[in-house]
């Protein structure tokens, strides 16, 4: 246990080294400019210190002291300018790599039927998005920024050692690890604090997102109104928390900055009079020593001014990599096995493969894809979810090239659960399974199949958007081919915008039968020769289940393996399988080779259709 514990450990470690190794390099550019900035600023004091004797010592200010104080105010300012101009544009960079490698699998992979999966939890979702711009913000805005501000300390002794006085520069070095430990400090007391108050508001993202997919039911249940009252008031809560932090925050920092700009003052001070009654310092120099005293203390400032920022991008930063390893587990849903691979070829300076959004070229990708996994098989396959217990125990199995295969089952036995055990989507707790006789990963199964699920999850678009979403690069004639073979053409060319015609939300536009071919044709499209269908005629009348029935014979160059509990659909499959008692039987068959159901199954398939 505890050699796992520590591999786990160092995983983490190496993936958050890797996580961090994605995106551009453009933040030692950002760290330079805030360098340049920190010099000039420096200057810059130096001249007002200038300023400041010469006034005290009844002395015009002449025109010619413009030209250094001019020049060191660009040099601080034109700095500063440059740091937030890298910083703001490699974030925007990095935020669309890795919302790419994370994300974009999903389109390429999933039939995109599956926006309901419960693993697509709020809480993702934020990490995703809210999580993702913080990462992003906090490693190339915020480090940069305070990199170059922790290097003040470092350069302001430098420069009262080198321009005036080595004493002076020595005793003012005595007071540099007193800032990072205060840094650390301040960072470590808050890190608590803030880690509740995420860890709260990812919950309720969670919860929003729940009821928000709940909505129809909450309805039902007349339970809308109750449910919108709580979250409100968790909202509030969470929102008066936050408040609360930020206020507890400004005020230790207020306290601390106080403190310890007093202390440093009145430190500076004291040294700046002694060394310039000994006649080691000069005026100018001894006013500007307690004016970059005070500068000292800028990377505190930082550090306080943008702690929330940090506090949030580090926390985001170690979910995205939960996420990346969990993906590389295989544990997660597809979309994250896919981006994981794009991670990984990401950080090895590679352009990612998959996704349309990061393809090139889609078609390359269709025809590989395919060609490499006509075949699937399982050998001694079991798999067992964490909150249930066991479902599926060493199933054997094979599916020939183009062979149909339908899977039944009483309701609860494992059949959706086999389903994505074949697609990838989930990975079996022991055994393994092949495409093509070859030991197959569950990002290689995710590229080489295309699920259909009961509803598809139909774009708020045109239909010729919903197809191109899986295939970008689908010529005209190729779209109306996959159109054909679903037998939708017909009814597309009638309708008057064709394959233009939007169909509205969740293609509310479309009767369910043409919905459900619409989405077997963007399946077609994909170019992935397993089609996995989970009950795909399960929200269709009989005259509708009849057509898909048809579609799905005159589908000849595909292997497919359907879930169904229609046995109208069952006539023309190759076989039939059983899932049982956490095992998987082929059915024998009637002389008349057709499949001989189990009574059992018979009677559920009866009260399921209402017979
Ligand atoms: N995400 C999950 N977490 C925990 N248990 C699950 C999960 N999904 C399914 N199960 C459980 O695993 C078992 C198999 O579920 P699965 O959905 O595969 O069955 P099924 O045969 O497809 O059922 P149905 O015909 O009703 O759709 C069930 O007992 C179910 O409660």
């Amino acid at each position: 246990m505890p050699f796992k514990r520590a591999k786990a450990g160092k995983r983490a470690k190496d993936s958050l080294k890797q996580l961090s190794q994605v995106g551009p390099k453009e933040r030692r550019w950002a760290v330079l400019a805030g360098l340049i900035s920190v010099v000039g600023t420096i200057w810059a004091l130096e001249q007002l210190a200038d300023w400041v004797v010469r006034l005290a010592n009844g002395q015009q200010l002449s025109g010619d002291l413009l030209v250094p104080a001019v020049l060191a105010t660009l040099l601080a300012a034109g700095g500063q300018v440059l740091r937030m101009w890298i910083s703001y544009r490699s974030a925007t960079k990095l935020e669309v790599e890795l919302g790419r490698a994370l994300t974009g699998g999903s389109l390429a992979t999933n039939d995109l039927g599956r926006q309901d999966e419960e693993e697509r939890e709020g809480a993702t979702l934020n990490l995703l998005t809210d999580g993702l711009e913080r990462y992003t913000l906090y490693r190339q805005t915020f480090l940069p920024q305070i990199f170059s501000a922790l290097a003040i300390p470092l350069l302001v002794v430098l420069w009262v050692l080198v321009r005036y006085d080595w004493l002076s520069g020595l005793i003012l070095a005595l007071a540099i690890p007193l800032i990072p430990l205060l840094v650390g400090g301040f960072l470590k007391v808050m890190r608590k604090v803030s880690s509740a108050s995420r860890k709260e508001r990812n919950n309720l993202a969670g919860a929003y997102l729940d009821a928000i997919k709940g909505m129809e039911t909450l309805q039902y249940l007349a339970a809308s109104a109750r449910v919108a009252q709580q979250l409100a008031e968790r909202g509030e809560r969470n929102r008066q928390a936050i408040m609360r932090l930020l206020a507890g925050n400004q005020l230790v920092l207020f306290v601390v900055d106080l403190s310890f700009s007093l202390f440093m003052v009145a430190g500076a001070t004291g040294l700046a009079i002694w060394r310039y009654s000994g006649g080691h310092l000069s005026a100018t120099h001894a006013v500007a020593l307690v004016f970059l005293s005070i500068f000292l203390l800028e990377p505190m400032d930082q550090v306080g001014a943008f702690f929330y920022v940090a506090m949030g991008g580090i926390a985001a930063g170690r979910g995205l990599n939960r996420f990346w390893l969990q993906a590389e587990d295989g544990a997660t849903l597809q979309h994250g096995t896919a981006g994981a691979q794009a991670l990984r070829q990401l950080s090895q300076g590679q352009q990612p493969s998959i996704g349309p959004s990061v393809t090139s070229n889609a078609r390359e990708t269709r025809e590989t894809a395919g060609a490499a996994s006509a075949s699937i098989s399982g050998h001694q396959v079991s798999f067992a979810y964490p909150q249930s217990g066991p479902v599926l125990n060493k199933l054997d199995f094979s599916v020939p090239p183009k062979s149909r295969i339908a899977v039944v089952g009483p309701s609860g036995a494992g059949k959706s659960t086999f389903l994505k055990l074949l697609s990838g989507q989930l990975s079996p707790s022991e055994g393994e399974i092949s495409l093509q006789s070859q030991s197959a990963s569950a990002f290689a199964l995710s590229q080489a199949s295309a699920p259909v699920a009961q509803t598809t999850w139909l774009f708020a678009t045109t239909i010729r958007q919903n197809l191109l979403l899986v295939a970008p690069q689908a010529s005209e004639a190729e779209l109306w081919s996959a159109l054909e073979k679903v037998q939708l053409a017909d009814e597309v060319k009638a309708f008057p915008s064709g394959l233009d015609t939007e169909i509205g939300e969740q293609g509310m536009g479309l009767s369910g039968g043409q919905a459900q071919r619409l989405s077997l044709a963007r399946a077609l499209l994909s170019g992935r020769e397993i089609l996995l269908l989970d009950e795909p005629t399960s929200a269709v009348d009989l005259v509708a289940e009849e057509q898909i029935r048809d579609v799905l014979a005159g589908i000849s160059d595909r292997t497919m393996v359907m879930v169904t509990h229609r046995a109208g659909l069952l006539p023309g499959v190759d076989q039939v399988w059983e899932v049982v008692d956490h095992g998987l039987n082929p059915l024998p068959h009637n002389e008349d080779e057709s499949p001989l159901l189990p009574s059992s199954y018979y009677s559920e398939r009866s009260t399921k259709e209402g017979k």
